[in-house]
C-alpha cells in the first residue's frame, strides 16, 4: 500500500483521485502529528505551511515525491531534495487568476482606501472626506516579473486604462510584443510607475530588489504591492521609506516572517495586508490540489510528471517515445559501471540514428544513475545522478549522429577510468529488444539482462569447452552464450547468461585457465 501525506490543508475535491485509488492511503494530518511514522511515507503534498527541510528529508528515508500545491517552493529544500532522490513538482498555474485577482483587489483598495474606510463605518463613523482616493485610469503600472501572474496582471490593468510598463531579465522580446507592453529596464520602471506590484520567485537576485536604493529611485507618492514572496521588498527599508512619506501606500499579501506578528509596518494606517491569501479562492485550490494530485498518481504509476522542479520535464508523448532507449541506458550504465571497477572521469553518450531526434536528456540521467547504483550506496536516481556524478568529479557529455552506423538506433557509451577506456554500443530493435552491439572492441550480440559473466581470452580451440565444463561441474547452467573476436587467434569474447550468479570462488577457478585474460561477473 503506497502511504501519501497530505500535511497542509488541501481541498478534498482536488484530492479526489489519490481518495478513490484503493492501492492508495491518504493521512491528512500535520507533519508533528505522524513523527513516529515518517519513514513509511512514499509522498508528502504541502501548501506553504509545511517546511520540507533537509531534517525532515533524512526522517523520511522513504519518500519518492513531494508536491506544492501551488507555486513557490521556498518552503522546499530543492537542493536537498535532489541530493535524496526525492522528486519535486509544484502547481504552477492553478492559482494564476486567483493571485492575479487579489493583487488587482488589493490595488484597488489601496489607492481608494476601502479597508481603513470600511472600518471606520463599522466604528458607527460617516467621514467621507478622510477617504478621498485616486484613480487607475491613467496610471503607470510597474509589474516586476512578467510571467504567468505578473501578465495577467497587466491585462487586467490595461481594462482598467493603466499604461503598463514591464521590468523581468528574463522576458523574451517576441513575447513583450505579442502582449503588447512596455518592456523596460528596472531603472526606468522605477522613474515611471505611480504604482509598483512585484511577480518574481523569492531568489538571491530578487531577495530585497526593492531595497533602500531603489525605493528612493521611485516617484514620490508611489504605491506598492506585494502579492509574490514576503522579501522582494525589504520591509526593513520600506519602514523607512513610509516614515519619510515618499511611499503614498502599501499593500502586503506575504511578509519576511509569516505570520508577521506585531511588525511595526502593521502600525501604518496606509499599510493594507492580507494573510498570504492569493490563493485562497475555492477554484484555485481545487485547481491546485488536482494538479498535484493527478501529478503525484502519475508518478507512482511510473508515468512521466510535467511540473517537475528537479527533473527535466516530459510529455507523455515524449516519455512514449524514449521509454524504450531509457531502459537501454539504464541496463548500459549498469554494466559500463560493473566493467570499469576502477574510478572513472568522463562519461561520453553518443545518441545516433532515430534516438538522437528524441529528448535525450532524460535517457542520460537513465545512464548515469544506472552507471553510478552500483557504486553508490544512497539512493541514486534519474533526480540527482547528475548531481552526484558532479560531485563525484565524473565529467559526462552528449554528442548526435543522424548516422544509426548501420542500425536505425544506437547509444554509444564511451568511459574514461583512470587506467583505460571502455566503449560500448547498444541499440533497441522492436519487438526484440535491448542487444548490446558492440563491447570493448569487439562485435557481439547480446541482451543486457540477468546473470552475465564476460571472459576475454585467446582465440584457441577448446575454450568455449572449457569454460562450459567447469560452468557444468558447478551445477551453473548457461542460458545464451555469444562470442566475438577480433581476428582469428587473436583476442576474443564470451558473454555468457547463467541461470544464477556466480559466487568468487568460481570466477577464481576461471581466472586460473590458462589463456584467459578477464573475467567479469555482470549484474543486471
Ligand atoms: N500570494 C500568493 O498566494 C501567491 C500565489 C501564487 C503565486 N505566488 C507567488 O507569485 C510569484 C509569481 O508567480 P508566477 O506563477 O507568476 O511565477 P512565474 O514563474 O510564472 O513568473 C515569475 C517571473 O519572474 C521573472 N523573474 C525572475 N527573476 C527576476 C528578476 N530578478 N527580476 C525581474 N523578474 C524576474 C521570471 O522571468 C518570470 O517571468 C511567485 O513568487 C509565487 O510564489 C503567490
Ligand atoms: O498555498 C497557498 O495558499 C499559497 C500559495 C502561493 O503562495 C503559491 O506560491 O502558490
Amino acid at each position: 500500500m503506497v502511504r501519501i501525506l497530505v500535511s497542509d490543508a488541501m481541498s478534498e475535491e482536488g484530492l479526489a483521485p489519490l481518495l478513490a485509488d484503493p492501492t492508495i492511503e491518504v493521512v491528512q494530518k500535520k507533519v508533528t502529528e505522524v513523527e513516529g511514522e515518517l519513514d513509511t511515507f512514499d509522498a508528502l503534498l504541502v501548501r506553504s505551511a509545511t517546511k520540507v527541510t533537509e531534517q525532515l528529508l533524512q526522517n523520511m528515508p522513504n519518500l519518492k515525491i513531494v508536491g506544492r500545491a501551488g507555486v513557490g517552493v521556498d518552503n522546499i529544500d530543492v537542493d536537498a531534495a535532489t541530493r535524496y532522490g526525492v522528486v519535486v513538482i509544484n502547481a504552477p498555474n492553478g492559482n494564476t487568476i486567483s493571485t492575479a485577482e487579489h493583487t488587482f483587489a488589493m490595488m484597488a483598495s489601496l489607492v481608494r482606501r476601502i479597508p481603513q474606510a470600511h472600518i471606520s463605518v463599522k466604528s458607527r463613523e460617516w467621514n467621507r472626506s478622510a477617504f478621498v482616493g485616486v484613480e487607475l485610469f491613467g496610471k503607470h503600472l510597474g509589474i516586476i516579473g512578467f510571467g504567468r501572474i505578473g501578465s495577467e496582471v497587466a491585462k487586467r490593468a490595461r481594462a482598467f486604462g493603466m499604461h503598463v510598463h514591464v521590468y523581468d531579465p528574463f522576458l523574451t522580446k517576441a513575447r513583450a510584443e505579442k502582449i503588447g507592453v512596455d518592456v523596460c529596464t528596472l531603472d526606468e520602471l522605477l522613474a515611471q510607475a505611480d504604482i509598483i506590484t512585484v511577480h518574481t520567485p523569492l531568489t538571491k537576485e530578487t531577495k530585497g530588489l526593492l531595497g533602500p536604493k531603489n525605493l528612493a529611485k521611485t516617484k514620490k507618492g508611489v504605491y506598492l504591492i506585494n502579492c509574490a514572496r514576503g522579501g522582494i521588498i525589504d520591509e526593513q527599508a520600506l519602514l523607512s521609506f513610509l516614515e519619510n512619506g515618499h511611499v503614498a501606500g502599501v499593500a502586503l499579501d506575504v511578509f519576511e516572517q509569516e505570520p508577521p506578528g506585531d511588525h511595526p509596518l502593521l502600525s501604518f494606517d496606509n499599510v493594507i495586508v492580507t494573510p498570504h491569501l492569493g490563493a485562497s479562492t475555492i477554484e484555485a485550490q481545487v485547481n491546485v490540489a488536482t494538479q498535484v494530485a493527478e501529478e503525484v498518481l502519475k508518478f507512482l504509476q511510473g508515468k512521466p510528471v510535467t511540473s517537475s522542479i528537479n527533473l527535466p520535464t516530459l510529455s507523455k508523448d515524449v516519455y512514449e517515445k524514449i521509454q524504450a532507449f531509457y531502459t537501454l541506458a539504464r541496463k548500459m550504465g549498469i554494466v559500463a559501471s560493473q566493467y570499469m571497477s576502477e574510478p572513472v572521469q568522463e562519461i561520453a553518450i553518443t545518441y545516433s540514428g532515430s534516438v538522437a531526434d528524441l529528448e535525450t536528456t532524460f535517457i542520460t540521467r537513465s545512464l548515469l544513475a544506472g552507471f553510478l547504483k552500483p557504486r553508490v550506496a544512497s539512493t541514486v536516481n534519474e533526480v540527482n545522478a547528475a548531481m552526484i556524478a558532479k560531485e563525484r568529479g565524473i565529467a559526462f557529455s552528449e554528442k548526435f549522429s543522424a548516422n544509426g552506423n548501420d542500425y536505425n538506433n544506437s547509444i554509444t557509451l564511451t568511459v574514461y577510468g583512470e587506467n583505460k577506456t571502455f566503449t560500448m554500443k547498444g541499440t533497441h530493435i522492436a519487438h526484440y529488444g535491448d542487444r548490446i552491439v558492440h563491447f570493448n572492441g569487439f562485435a557481439i550480440d547480446f541482451a543486457p539482462e540477468g546473470h552475465l559473466l564476460y571472459i576475454q581470452h585467446h582465440d584457441k580451440p577448446g575454450m568455449i569447452g572449457k569454460v562450459g565444463n567447469i560452468l557444468g561441474d558447478h551445477q551453473v547452467n548457461i542460458a545464451t552464450m555469444q562470442v566475438g573476436r577480433q581476428e582469428a587467434g587473436g583476442k576474443a569474447i564470451m558473454m555468457l547468461s547463467l541461470d544464477k550468479p556466480l559466487d568468487d570462488a568460481l570466477v577464481e577457478i576461471l581466472e586460473k585457465i590458462d589463456d584467459i585474460d578477464v573475467v567479469k561477473r555482470l549484474e543486471v
